[in-house]
């Protein structure tokens, strides 16, 4: 959704009412709080003309519970009542990026540094909501506190002695505002520094074994110090700031009442102000200092926030270039016919075509490999295919409908893929296998597990089906976590498949015995093999082999055979590989005299 209007604004323009509220109840606290000063100078005014009496302290004492009590309340119930408005800016602002960025297309991440991301919704999101809390109830408390204070200092007590003492308070609002920015600009190096750190040592966790067999400890330990170091030097930062700001408000406060209590006591001597009233404009100076420091903070916090504004606005108006188009189809279910016809594509930034003029027709519940060199566009073909990119119109067919015209969620829902990453998320093995919103049964969990051969390999973990991955599934081996993800895409009922060189992390055995189940479980499911292994594809209905984003061959194992082409040298490769690696395996005969001798 496109925002124009500052985003904040529109959430208090939303809430102006709980605002409202929020700030009566804030300023009722606020007038109570300043009744505490008059209640002072009555006290001290009785006790130096010595007419206090007892019901009179008495009931001065009451007024000042009843001060008391009713600033808590009142104070507390405006708070919850801004500081909630805050929170739900929070959580709906932080619910309409995460939705924002499900609807954008995979290229869109790939432009982007996840640290940015995650800035935008975690900072960016923080300053708005610190607007609507901290920021507006200190604006609120400012505006309130001081006008009513200086009122009562200047208007009750003496106007000229008032003028005095808040001459070198400016001043503190001005080094609040310098130095805030200061202490903002040295913070973020201090955040930067300890992010620094923060990927050396997950860096060198995750590296620890390449760390050790090149014998880089010293290197790595240098290299840690000095960054350690640089942590240590943007701190020293911080902490000069800090001591300078708090020494310099510290000064302009004290010389406020330095200021406060010469003029005031002469005043005194002098009989122009009682003793009560010059107690109660001290207390008085004393509720005045937060606030007026406080604008400078708010100032520096609304400079931030319209910062923060701007980047999230900018996000949200960032348009998905893939989602549903005009003259959509309303179709929710596909038999799996797949034509692609005169496709040629280049990636958005990247002029280049990296697929040239394919055209290949795959009927429904066949099968078509595709093989071909590193990089030669295998992947990019099945992206295509799953509109992670944008085709050009009229290039892919599905039951003859171009698939820009097939509503998103149907041409999604119509094919299980197995990506080449496996990525996995960190819960169980069985809600990564049941991943798909389908609301399948155990039993259905455990037959795409048998048949993805990852069965016994689940049942030996300490806690099976339930057991809780690690991060990307990283506590399991590369093979298991691709067997993870077969039975993901397994478990889904679509008429297409598609397995993007899912089968290299397994051994020869298991690739055997998943493809003979894979036989049975992609019986008239249409379906698409990318792989580098022949073994894996030779008995597709069709394979293809691209070269540099063209198809150069084209037919079945046996027909590809017979060409001198880019198939057949791939196969007698691979063959000639697996003969030298079985003529280098010694035979059982040999193993059985090998055993023998080492006994
Ligand atoms: N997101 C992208 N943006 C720009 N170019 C890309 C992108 N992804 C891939 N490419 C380029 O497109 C070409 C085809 O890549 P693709 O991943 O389709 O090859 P592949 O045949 O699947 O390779 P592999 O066997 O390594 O998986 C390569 O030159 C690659 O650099």
């Amino acid at each position: 959704m496109k925002r124009n209007r500052p985003i904040f604004r529109e959430h208090f323009v939303l809430h102006k009412w709980n605002y409202v509220l929020g700030t009566i109840l804030l300023s009722i606290s606020l007038v109570l709080q300043l009744w505490v000063p008059s209640l002072l100078k009555q006290f001290t005014d009785g006790l130096q003309n010595e007419s206090i009496h007892a019901s009179r302290l008495l009931e001065l004492s009451w007024w000042f519970t009843i001060a008391g009590i009713g600033t808590f309340i009142f104070r507390s119930s405006g708070r919850i009542y801004i500081f909630r408005m805050s929170r739900m800016l929070e959580r709906d602002l932080r619910t309409e990026l995460f939705s924002h960025w499900e609807k954008l297309q995979a290229d869109y991440y790939q432009n982007q540094r996840i640290g940015n991301l995650m800035t935008h919704a975690v900072n960016d999101v923080n300053i708005l909501r610190q607007i609507g809390m901290q920021g507006y109830f200190q604006m609120v408390e400012a505006a309130v506190l001081i006008s009513l204070a200086v009122f009562m200092m200047a208007g009750t007590i003496n106007l000229y002695l008032t003028l005095l003492v808040l001459l070198p308070l400016p001043g503190l609002t001005f080094i609040a505002y310098r130095f805030r920015t200061k202490i903002q600009s040295h913070s973020l190096k201090v955040q930067e520094a300890i992010g620094i750190l923060t990927s050396r040592v997950q860096e060198f966790c995750s590296g620890i074994s390449v760390i050790k067999t090149y014998v880089q400890e010293k290197e790595e330990i240098k290299k840690f110090t000095n960054e350690n170091e640089s942590n240590v030097e943007v701190n020293k930062q911080l902490i000069r700031s800090n001591s300078l700001f708090t020494s310099l408000s510290q000064g302009i406060v004290g010389l406020s009442y330095l200021l406060s209590i010469v003029m005031g006591s002469i005043l005194v001597m002098k009989s122009t102000i009682s003793l009560g009233d010059f107690v109660a404009f001290n207390t008085y100076l004393s509720m005045l200092i937060g606030p007026i420091e406080n604008i400078g903070k708010v100032i520096n916090l609304l400079q931030q926030g319209k910062a923060a504004d701007q980047r999230i606005r900018e996000v949200l108006s960032t348009e998905p270039d893939i989602k549903d188009e005009e003259g959509t189809i309303p179709l929710t279910l596909v038999k799996g016919d797949i034509r692609i016809k005169d496709l040629s594509f280049n990636y958005p930034r990247n002029k280049d075509h990296v697929l040239k003029n394919i055209n290949i027709t795959i009927p429904k519940g066949t099968s078509l490999a595709i093989v071909g060199k590193v990089g030669s566009g295998k992947s990019t073909l099945v992206q295509l295919l799953l509109r992670l990119y944008n085709p050009p119109k009229n290039s892919i067919y599905i039951d003859q409908h171009d698939i820009r015209k097939i509503p998103l969620k149907t041409l999604r829902s119509s094919i299980a893929y197995v990506p080449q990453d496996n990525f996995l998320f960190s819960s169980t093995i069985k809600e990564n296998i049941a991943f798909d919103p389908y609301p399948y049964l155990d039993e259905e969990v455990v037959h795409a597990a048998r048949s993805a051969q990852i069965y016994s390999d689940i049942m030996e973990l300490p806690n099976r089906f339930d057991t809780e991955l690690g991060e990307r599934g990283l506590s399991l081996s590369g093979g298991q976590r691709q067997r993870v993800s077969i039975a993901r895409a397994l478990i889904k009922p679509s008429p297409i498949i598609i397995f993007d060189d899912s089968l290299s992390a397994v051994d020869s055995k298991t690739e055997t015995n998943i493809l003979n189940t894979l036989r049975t479980e992609m019986k008239g499911r249409t379906s698409i093999i990318i792989s580098h292994r022949i073994s894996t594809i030779q008995e597709a209905d069709q394979i293809i082999v691209l070269d540099q984003g063209e198809i150069v061959e084209r037919g079945t194992h046996l027909s590809l055979l017979k060409e001198d082409g880019i198939y057949k040298k791939m196969y007698s490769q691979q063959t000639t590989e697996l003969t030298f690696i079985q003529a280098k395996l010694p035979s059982i005969q040999e193993r059985k005299i090998l055993i023998k001798r080492r006994r």
